[in-house]
C-alpha cells in the first residue's frame, strides 16, 4: 500500500539521491524474475538506509532478511574499512542471485551471508552490532528484538519494517490474522519498552526505528 499519493512519492523520489546503476539494476531484475518484489526495500527506502549507515559508520551491521540483497548493498554502504554486515536468510535460492549482484560491488567483500533458519543463527553470533535490520518473518520480530538485544551497543540502532503493514495497524482485526496481532504486539512491545527510545516513521510501510539507550 502506498500511503502517499502516488504523485507525492514520485517528487519525493525525484528529490532523493538516485540509486547507483547496480541497484537499479537488482531493482529490476528482482521485480522481473523473483517472486514477492514488493518486498525489496527499493529506492527512497534504501537511500534511507544508506543515509543511516553514513551517519553512524557502523562496524558490525545485522540484518535479518535478506531477499535479493539490496538492503543489504545499502545498509554496506558506511561501514567502517574494517566492517562487516552479517545478513541472514533461510530461502537458498535467493542466495545465488543476491551473490551475484553483491560480487559487482567492492561493498560485496564486506557483506557475510549466512543460511538458516534467523532464530537459530542469531544466537550464534558473536559481535556487538551497532545496527540491526529487522525485516524478516513480522511474526517472529518480537523474538528477533529480545534475541538481538543484549547484542546491540548502548546507542546501538534497531530498524523493523513494515510496522504499518499496510495499514492493518489501524483496521479492525480478524482473529485469523496473526501477521497484523503480531505487528501490533511488537509496536506496542517497543512502545512500553523502557530501555529505548522509537519513532515510527512512516516510510514505505514504515519502519520503527528504536535506539537502546
Ligand atoms: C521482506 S524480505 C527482505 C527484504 C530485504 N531486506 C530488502 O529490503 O530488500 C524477507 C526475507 O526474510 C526471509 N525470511 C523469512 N522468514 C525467515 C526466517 N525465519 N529466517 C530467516 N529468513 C527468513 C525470507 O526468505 C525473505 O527473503
Amino acid at each position: 500500500m502506498d500511503f502517499l499519493p502516488p504523485d507525492l512519492t514520485a517528487y519525493a523520489e525525484a528529490h532523493t539521491s538516485p540509486e547507483s546503476d547496480l541497484l537499479r539494476q537488482l531493482n529490476r531484475n528482482t521485480r522481473a524474475h523473483v517472486m514477492a518484489p514488493r518486498m525489496l526495500s527499493g529506492h527512497m527506502q534504501g537511500r534511507f538506509l544508506s543515509m543511516l549507515s553514513w551517519m553512524m559508520r557502523p562496524r558490525r551491521v545485522l540484518e535479518i532478511g535478506t531477499y535479493t540483497g539490496y538492503s543489504a548493498l545499502c545498509l554496506a554502504e558506511g561501514l567502517t574499512d574494517d566492517g562487516l554486515l552479517i545478513t541472514i536468510d533461510h530461502n537458498e535460492e535467493l542466495e545465488s542471485f543476491a551473490r551475484s549482484y553483491w560480487q559487482q560491488s567492492p561493498l560485496g567483500a564486506k557483506i557475510d551471508f549466512r543460511l538458516g533458519q534467523a532464530a537459530t543463527l542469531i544466537p550464534t553470533l558473536n559481535e556487538t552490532f551497532d545496527l540491526v535490520f529487522i525485516d524478516a518473518d513480522k511474526r517472529n520480530n518480537a523474538l528477533y528484538f529480545d534475541l538481538i538485544f543484549d547484542k546491540i551497543r548502548p546507542g546501538g540502532i534497531i530498524l523493523a519494517d513494515n510496522v504499518l503493514w499496510s495499514g492493518k495497524v489501524i483496521e479492525p482485526v480478524k482473529a485469523s490474522d496473526q501477521d497484523t496481532s503480531a505487528v501490533l504486539a511488537f509496536n506496542q512491545k517497543i512502545q512500553a519498552d523502557p530501555r529505548v527510545e522509537n519513532v515510527l516513521l512512516p516510510v514505505r510501510d514504515g519502519i520503527m526505528m528504536i535506539r537502546k539507550r
